[in-house]
């Protein structure tokens, strides 16, 4: 990637199911380091998007580069391997597992440390053990969870345990995270506190973030720009006070959350 080249550039993207058009042909362009938000009403195509960014699903139409390089063809663990990590809708934790388990299962699906080295228990598999340990204990106490960590993860009250989410997302060191509604369930204390990790995460760990959220405060208040999904197509993109006063935006949403 040549430094002014964008870290993601998805051009003519589109899938079909069967006869619909989840998301049809559409452009989007992150550059290094930029905190952008997704929006679109129910059924928009958001996180199909997420999903044919992360290998989920394959476009049926157009390409997408990441890095400077196509992500065609690649499964889900190879993407999260080329730097694209991402948190869902639903929470998705190892419920049974202990908190500090949940971030250290992200560095093991990344391990350097070869699988021989782990069934003959060799001392490089203790280091590697050691070392995954140490860091996913670091992340824990970026995201203040350190003292759950050797809670159960399903034990953590809802707003910790998608604070848990995001952590091990970053466990896999990605460039770029696919936040999908983080604010999700949240009160507004914790959408806030939300608010400010997502911005400090991005500056100490020099991150790009695509975030999906229904919370429009939120999005306006930390976005740089936005990109509107609406049934499949990208009505607008641009800075929260042009999407604000976007009248296709107004329209789709019936001019209520946008507007507020
Ligand atoms: N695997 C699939 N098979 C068939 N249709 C699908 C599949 N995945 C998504 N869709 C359809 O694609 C459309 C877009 O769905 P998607 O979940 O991406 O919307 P969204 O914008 O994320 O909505 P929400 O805000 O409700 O989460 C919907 O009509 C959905 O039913």
């Amino acid at each position: 990637m040549t430094k002014n080249e964008p870290l993601l550039q998805m051009k003519n993207v589109g899938i079909s199911f069967g006869g619909l058009k989840a998301v049809s042909a559409i452009d989007v362009e992150l550059n290094q380091g930029e905190l952008i938000g997704l929006i679109g009403p129910n059924g928009a195509g958001k996180t199909t998007t997420f999903n044919m960014l992360t290998g989920v699903y394959a476009p049926t139409e157009g390409e997408i580069l990441f890095d400077g390089k196509s992500l065609k063809g690649l499964q889900p663990f190879q993407v999260t391997r080329r730097g694209i990590s991402r948190t869902f809708q639903n929470i998705r934790l190892f419920e049974e597992l202990s908190v500090l388990d949940n971030v250290k299962v992200a560095y093991h699906s990344l391990a350097k440390h070869s699988m021989l080295s782990s069934i003959l228990r060799l001392p490089s598999h203790f280091k590697g053990e050691k070392e995954m340990e140490e860091k996913s204990i670091e992340f824990l106490k970026i995201f203040q969870l350190d003292r759950y960590m050797n809670e159960k993860a399903k034990n953590l009250p809802y707003g910790q345990q998608r604070r848990l989410e995001i952590a091990r997302a970053l466990a896999a060191g990605p460039k770029l995270l696919l936040l999908d509604e983080p604010a999700a369930g949240m009160n507004p204390q914790e959408t806030h506190e939300l608010m400010e990790l997502i911005a400090f995460i991005r500056k100490k760990f020099q991150l790009t973030i695509l975030l999906i959220e229904h919370d429009m405060p939120l999005v306006m208040g930390i976005c740089e720009r936005i990109y509107v999904l609406d049934h499949g197509q990208l009505i607008a993109e641009g800075t929260p006070e042009v999407i604000r006063n976007h009248p296709k935006v107004i329209e789709a949403y019936l001019g209520e959350e946008v507007a507020e």
